[in-house]
C-alpha cells in the first residue's frame, strides 16, 4: 500500500505537463457520495469515541510514515484522534427540586469540505478530521487543479480502517461545489478559498439553513519595531511572505517596518531573497518552486508591472525564471519580489497577490501603523504580526490588530492545536484546536423531571 503511494507521489508535477485527466462529477455522481456517505454516517456516528480514535490514530500513523514522500505538514488526524476519545462533550446541570438537565454534542450528519489549491493535503485533513472524529461523514472536492492528494487521504483513511463511504472524493469546479451545496441531505460545508466563491457557497448553504465554515483570503500586516531582534525579523518576514511561492492564504505580504530600521531591514531581507534557490521541489536544498498554474503567475508578475506603474521600486526579483535543469524549463517560476516605496493605495497593497511578493512599508508611531494595519480596502482580517523585544507593546498590538491570528516574534507557524480562522471578510468558524468540534458537531439540550408536572391548566 505505501508502496503505491510513493509511485504516485513522484509525479512530475512541477515541469509543466499534465499528470493525469479526471471527469468532474456531476449532479448524479454527487448525490451518489452524498447518499453512500448518509448510508456510512448511520453507522459511523453510533461508534463510540475510542472506536472512532483507534481509527484515526491509524490513519495518522499511515500519514506520519508517508510524510517524507508527502511535502505536507502532518495534518490535524491526530489531534482530533485524540479528542474523540473524550467525545462527546456534555454538561450536567442541577435545577430546583432535584430536577436536572444535560446537553450532548451530536455530529451534524453529511458534511462537505471544499478546498482551494494551495495546501490540497493539509486542507483535506484539516476539515476531514475534526469532521470524522465527531462522528460526520463528508464529502470532500479538492479544487480541480490538485485532484490528487484527496484522494490519497481517502486511501489512507480506507487503509486505516474507515467504513466505505464515510469520506468521499468528488471531483470537478464550481458547478460540483454548487451541486455539494444545493444537496438536501449535506448539513454542513466547510469551505476554503477565495472571498467571491465564499459568498456563493454562503448564498447557496444560506437556502438549506446549512452552517458554514469559510476560510477565505487575507492581506494581512506585519509589524516591525525598531527594538526587534532584527536577524529574527528578517527571518519572519522571509517565512510571512515566501513560504510555497507565497501562495499562503495569511501571509503577511505588507510589511510595516519602523523608519529608524528600514534601511537595514530591507538592505537584508533583499540580501536573504536573492539567496533563495529556486527549482525542483523535490530536491533537498530547493527553497522555492513553481507557481500552481501558468494564468497565475502571469497575474502576479501582472500585480509587479502595476506596482512598478504605480510608483513602487523593485528592489529584487518580480520577472520570469527559468531553471538551469532542461526538465524544469516549462514550469511556472519566478523570482522572489521585494518591493519598497510602496503605499498604503497602491493594488500591491491592498489586493491578495497570493505569490512571492513582498511589499515593504514604513512608519513612525505604533497608533499610526495600527490604524493602517486595521484599515486596508478589503477589509481582510485572517492573520498579523508583530516584532518586538518589548512584550506590554507585543500584547497591546496584538490586542487591537483586527486579525484571526496574530503571531509575536514570529509569522507562519500554525500548530494543529491552535484554532485557525478569520476575522471580517477573511470569513468565521475555526479550524484546528478543540474549538472545532463546536463546528463540527450540534448540542442538544435534555431536561429531565424528577417530580410531578406542575400544569396551569
Ligand atoms: N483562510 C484559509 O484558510 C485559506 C484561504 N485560501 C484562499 O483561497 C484562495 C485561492 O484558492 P482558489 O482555489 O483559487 O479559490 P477559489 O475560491 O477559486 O476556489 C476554491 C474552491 O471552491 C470551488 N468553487 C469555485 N466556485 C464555486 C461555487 N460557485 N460553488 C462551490 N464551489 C466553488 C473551487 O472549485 C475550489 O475547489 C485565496 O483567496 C486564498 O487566500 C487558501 C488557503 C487557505
Amino acid at each position: 500500500m505505501l508502496q503505491q503511494f510513493e509511485m504516485k507521489l513522484t509525479f512530475p508535477f512541477f515541469i509543466g505537463r499534465i499528470i493525469a485527466t479526471f471527469t468532474c462529477s456531476g449532479e448524479k455522481e454527487v448525490d451518489l457520495a452524498v447518499q453512500n456517505a448518509k448510508a456510512a454516517f448511520k453507522l459511523w456516528s453510533k461508534k463510540s469515541g475510542l472506536e472512532r480514535c483507534r481509527i484515526l490514530l491509524e490513519a495518522a500513523k499511515i500519514i506520519r510514515v508517508c510524510i517524507n514522500i508527502f511535502p505536507s505538514r502532518l495534518g490535524s488526524t491526530g489531534l482530533y484522534s485524540s479528542l474523540t476519545s473524550a467525545f462527546p462533550l456534555g454538561e450536567h446541570v442541577q435545577l430546583p427540586g432535584g430536577s436536572f438537565g444535560y446537553t450532548r454534542r451530536e455530529p451534524l450528519g453529511v458534511c462537505v469540505g471544499i478546498g482551494a489549491w494551495n495546501y490540497p493535503f493539509q486542507i483535506a485533513c484539516w476539515k476531514s478530521a475534526p469532521a470524522l472524529a465527531c462522528g460526520n461523514a463528508m464529502v470532500f472536492k479538492p479544487s480541480p487543479f490538485t485532484p490528487v492528494s484527496a484522494l490519497l487521504l481517502a486511501e489512507i483513511y480506507a487503509e486505516a480502517g474507515v467504513p466505505p463511504g464515510l469520506f468521499n472524493v468528488v471531483q470537478g469546479g464550481a458547478a460540483t461545489g454548487q451541486f455539494l451545496c444545493q444537496h438536501p441531505d449535506v448539513a454542513k460545508v466547510s469551505f476554503t478559498g477565495s472571498v467571491p466563491t465564499g459568498v456563493k457557497i454562503m448564498e447557496l448553504s444560506a437556502k438549506g439553513i446549512k452552517p458554514v465554515t469559510l476560510e477565505l483570503g487575507g492581506k494581512s500586516p506585519l509589524i516591525i519595531f525598531s527594538d526587534c531582534n532584527l536577524e529574527n525579523a528578517v527571518r519572519g518576514a522571509m517565512m510571512a511572505n515566501f513560504l510555497t511561492q507565497g501562495q499562503v492564504c495569511c501571509n503577511g505580504t505588507r510589511v510595516f517596518v519602523q523608519r529608524a530600521i528600514l534601511d537595514k531591514f530591507t538592505e537584508e531581507v533583499v540580501e536573504q531573497t536573492q539567496k533563495i534557490k529556486i527549482g525542483d521541489p523535490l530536491l533537498e536544498d530547493t527553497r522555492m518552486g513553481p507557481l500552481i498554474n501558468r494564468p497565475h503567475l502571469e497575474r502576479v508578475l501582472g500585480f509587479v508591472k502595476s506596482a512598478k506603474q504605480q510608483g513602487a521600486r523593485v528592489l529584487c526579483g518580480g520577472d520570469p525564471y527559468v531553471p538551469q535543469d532542461p526538465k524544469l524549463k516549462d514550469g511556472y517560476y519566478m523570482r522572489p519580489c521585494v518591493l519598497t516605496d510602496c503605499r498604503d493605495d497602491m493594488s500591491c497593497v491592498r489586493e491578495e497577490i497570493f505569490g512571492p511578493v513582498m511589499s515593504i512599508l514604513p512608519f513612525d508611531t505604533e497608533a499610526e501603523v495600527l490604524e493602517r494595519a486595521n484599515d486596508n480596502d478589503t477589509s481582510f482580517g485572517l492573520a498579523a504580526g508583530v516584532f518586538t523585544r518589548d512584550i506590554q507593546r507585543a500584547h497591546r498590538v496584538a490586542a487591537e490588530l483586527q486579525a484571526g491570528s496574530c503571531f509575536i516574534n514570529n509569522y507562519n507557524v500554525s500548530p494543529v492545536e491552535l484554532p485557525f480562522g478569520g476575522y471580517k471578510k477573511s470569513g468565521f468558524g475555526r479550524e484546528n484546536g478543540r474549538v472545532t468540534i463546536e463546528y463540527y458537531s450540534q448540542l442538544k439540550t435534555v431536561y429531565v423531571e424528577m417530580g410531578d408536572v406542575e400544569t396551569a391548566f
